[in-house]
């Protein structure tokens, strides 16, 4: 694993800084987007006066089944630390379903089996669209047709309501189809019932530990049966947003009851499928389903039930221990060879994206390639509600980066600032573009850092977002109301992301690639060159070139 010298690119002596604005792209609309509309003195400074260019973040270009995915910080985050194109998880299961493997498997085997043996129910739990981010609902249609071919009798589902990868207020358009096709299931005499559910960001997909009491509101709600009920999901989506103007990701919890009774408790000798294939938002109500030592909440009486995810969703934890596809392996990634050669690195983010500069970045591994190299640092993030805090801990991410920056403690820093993205998610137009302009400013302070230890700034992205916060038509126009107001957008979007070299010692080495295919896997090769090293073959190509 050793790294060679760069023949031309020497290193500055100062850090390589890679600072990553999630959620913050390039829209070719005017209309609705909140980086364009910001005042970002700092980012323009750097696109006028530094090489600069687009680069591809969504589709194949980061490993998705098709160029009509948009990008995600899961898929980013491996692009970008990982420095190739990995089939991702989505294509993974597409494939396992498409040629039956996911079938053959011992997992699914033991999952039917169990149900058949017992005469007892089959639960599917997962994110109810086709969103493509973290579940698609052709995963489980595909699961639930078999299930039916293999003679199972009982199927619950437990659905939590999207609008956040999909439009906002989209959850009917799944629901409604999907009882339609339940209605098909019962009529052959398979009992399929909806029994539980709630907004995504209301119940059960919490990550990294920012707010578990959303997976106990979810444990109590899909598994006890414990909550507001209503004759059917419909009843309850239609009367929370008539009661409270919800949109989907925060709906609250709701269980389907007749005749006062949950349809769908969680009870032992049931197998359950928590169908989603992307790790972050999964590997906590894993936990609550298979760890015996608990401390998070109080689970009550824990069912003993044959436990699934869809995938390994932490592979250093073995988190969950039974999985239906394995998970897309991202060997050697860039921080393994800095680890091995001694370059000292520190990731920084807060909370609700630490894992995406660690985890995702390292390839879904959760621990570090060498403790005495690597710093990991966590600014805890507020609770929810970011339209209303959009500035985050941006400012708190940047008081701890500056000093290390300027007395060069790693020559290799990675920050993720989550605001674009998170602020973006919540569809408020006026709030976003007040988080690039926060962002912006913690732009222009890490520049400031960078001059004076002589270093290089790298800013890009993983993935649009703020970028896009109204929704268009096909004909390229704003979605409207009745009421004239443009349809909120809270999900990522298809557009290219910055990639920008603030080299304020340059050297005049170099000039950038303008290969127009280019997209994050192209970055890890040329943070290697930036820190005087040529990257080894299993790294796409560096974007750098002699001048
Ligand atoms: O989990 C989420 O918040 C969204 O589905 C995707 O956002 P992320 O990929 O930026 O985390
Ligand atoms: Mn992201
Ligand atoms: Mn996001």
């Amino acid at each position: 694993m050793i790294l060679d010298k760069h023949p031309f690119i020497t290193q500055r002596p100062g850090p390589v800084v890679l600072c990553i604005l999630d959620g913050v792209g390039y829209s070719d609309h005017t209309e609705g987007d909140a980086y364009k509309a910001a005042h970002t003195p700092n980012l323009d400074w750097l696109h006028t006066n530094c090489q600069n260019r687009p680069l591809n973040a969504h589709g194949t270009h980061v490993g998705l089944p098709s160029d009509a995915d948009m990008g995600n910080s899961e898929v980013g985050h491996n692009a970008i630390g990982g420095g190739r194109i990995v089939a991702q998880g989505a294509k993974l299961v597409n494939t396992a379903l498409s040629t039956g493997a996911l079938f053959e498997g011992e997992i699914w085997r033991k999952l039917s089996g169990n149900v058949r043996e017992k005469s007892s129910t089959l639960h599917f739990i997962g994110l109810f669209s086709d969103g493509g981010v973290h579940s698609h609902l052709d995963h489980l249609k595909a699961m639930v047709e078999q299930a039916r071919k293999e003679g199972i009798k009982s199927i619950r589902f437990h659905i939590l309501l999207d609008g956040r990868d999909v439009s906002e207020t989209s959850a009917l358009d799944y629901v409604l189809p999907f009882e339609d096709y339940l209605t098909s299931l019962n009529a052959e005499g398979v009992s399929a019932k909806i029994a539980s559910g709630g907004g995504r960001m209301t119940i059960t997909m919490d990550r990294y530990g920012a707010e578990w009491d959303m997976v106990e509101r979810g444990w109590n709600t899909h598994v006890h049966g414990e909550g507001r009920q209503f004759a059917s999901a419909e009843e309850a989506i239609k009367t929370f947003r008539e009661e409270d103007g919800f949109i989907d990701q925060y709906l609250p919890a709701f269980v389907v009851a007749e005749n006062g009774q949950p349809v769908g408790r969680i009870c032992s000798g049931d197998s359950v499928i928590f169908y989603n294939f992307r790790g972050d938002r999964s590997i906590e109500i894993s936990q609550a389903f298979e760890d015996d030592e608990f401390p998070n909440f109080d689970r009550g009486d824990r069912p003993d039930v044959e436990y699934s995810g869809m995938m390994e969703y932490d592979g250093d934890d073995h988190i969950p221990k039974q999985y239906l596809v394995a998970p897309p392996a991202i060997d050697q990634p860039m921080c393994e060879f800095l680890s091995a050669n001694g370059v000292g690195q520190l990731a920084i983010s807060e909370t609700q994206k630490y894992g995406h500069v660690t985890f995702f970045f390292n390839g879904n591994r959760s621990g570090k390639f060498d403790d005495k190299v690597e710093d990991f640092i966590e600014i805890p993030s507020d609770v929810g509600g970011y339209d209303l805090r959009p500035w985050m801990k941006a400012v708190e991410i940047t008081d701890y980066l500056v000093p290390a920056i300027c007395e060069n403690r790693q020559p290799f820093v990675r920050v993720n600032y989550a605001n674009g993205d998170m602020v973006g998610h919540t569809g408020n137009f006026n709030a976003a573009r007040m988080a690039v302009e926060v962002v912006d400013v913690q732009v222009g302070r890490l520049m400031a850092a960078v001059k004076k230890a002589n270093g290089v700034l790298l800013v890009t992205s993983d993935h649009g977002n703020c970028d896009e916060m109204f929704e268009f038509d096909k004909k390229g126009e704003v979605k409207r109301g009745e009421n004239g107001k443009a349809k909120a957008k809270t999900s990522h979007t298809l557009n290219k992301v910055p990639f920008i070299v603030y080299d304020p010692a340059s050297r005049n080495e170099f000039s950038l690639s303008e290969v127009q295919d280019a997209g994050l896997s192209h970055i890890a090769g040329t943070v290697f060159n930036l820190l005087g090293f040529q990257a080894p073959d299993v790294f796409n190509r560096t974007l750098l070139e002699k001048k």
